[in-house]
């Protein structure tokens, strides 16, 4: 019996490794990876650069269908152009991180780009003729809405605290009070807004949960790629290969 290449799902909130561990356990697996937060914030950079008024919802809806996303899949190697400008750059500033969820809460938006997230989570999972490497998507409703049917789901969790200060450590280079505090906005305001559109605080059932609080990014790593292991033993076994 075959299977479909494998698709392992990961949400979180803001600083809680989704990115940094779902981009090492897609190379180390040989998988391609989705940042889905990448394709909200480059429909935000899209607006802005497009001259949108944020608060004017249709406008924004009528930017993000119309955007030219070109997005790529490697773990190595990130690609990401918006009308063929490179964004990677832009789209990780404070400009950006402090207006993105004024269109992540747009419900129309979510869809457009859920449905270009899964085209692109489908065309990984292809098998037959177009056989897919399988992929690894993270976000805040992957687990939930994208891909409830992955093979592996993953709710990566790490208190506020240290969500906080590796994040000051990442903007300002330090998490000494002063950086935790001009953090505070992008993380905990930020989560708390995305809260009223996704669920990512809590794990949904079949979810597993992996605190990453206590754990470097290593443990981290090495936490998720055990759940992967331990969820995918039986799939293994009826391949007949689970003992080797
Ligand atoms: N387990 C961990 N321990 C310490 N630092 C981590 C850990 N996971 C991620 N980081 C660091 O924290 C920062 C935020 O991680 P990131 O992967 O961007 O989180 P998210 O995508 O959930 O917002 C990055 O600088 C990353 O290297
Ligand atoms: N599946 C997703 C992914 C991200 N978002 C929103 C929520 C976040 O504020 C932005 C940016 O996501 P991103 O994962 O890049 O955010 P952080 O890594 O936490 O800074 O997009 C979402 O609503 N649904």
């Amino acid at each position: 019996m075959s299977h479909s290449p494998l698709v392992i799902a990961i949400d979180g909130p803001s600083g809680s490794g989704k990115s940094s561990v779902s981009r090492a356990v897609a190379a180390r697996l040989g998988l391609a990876y989705l940042d889905t937060g990448a394709t909200y914030r480059a429909a935000t950079w899209w607006c802005l650069h497009e001259g949108i008024d944020l608060s004017d919802a249709a406008a924004v809806v009528a930017a993000v269908r119309a955007m030219p996303l070109a997005m790529g899949v490697d773990p190595g190697r990130e690609v990401l152009e918006v009308g063929g400008a490179d964004v990677r750059g832009d789209i990780r500033q404070t400009w950006i991180s402090e207006a993105v969820s004024a269109v992540a809460t747009n419900l129309e938006v979510r869809a457009e780009l859920r449905r270009r997230q899964r085209e692109t989570i489908d065309a990984e999972r292809a098998d037959g003729f177009s056989a897919g490497r399988g992929i690894v998507a993270e976000g805040r409703d992957i687990t939930t809405v994208v891909a409830p049917d992955a093979d592996v789901r993953i709710l990566l969790t790490a208190s506020e605290e240290a969500r906080l200060a590796r994040r000051a450590r990442e903007l300002h280079g330090e998490d000494g009070a002063e950086a935790v505090a001009a953090t505070r906005d992008q993380v905990v305001r930020r989560d708390r807004d995305d809260a009223t559109v996704s669920q990512f605080e809590v794990a949904a059932d079949g979810v597993v949960t992996v605190d990453s609080s206590m754990l470097d990014l290593e443990g981290t790593i090495g936490a998720v790629l055990d759940v992967v292991t331990r969820r995918t033993a039986g799939r293994r076994a009826v391949d007949g290969d689970g003992d080797r």
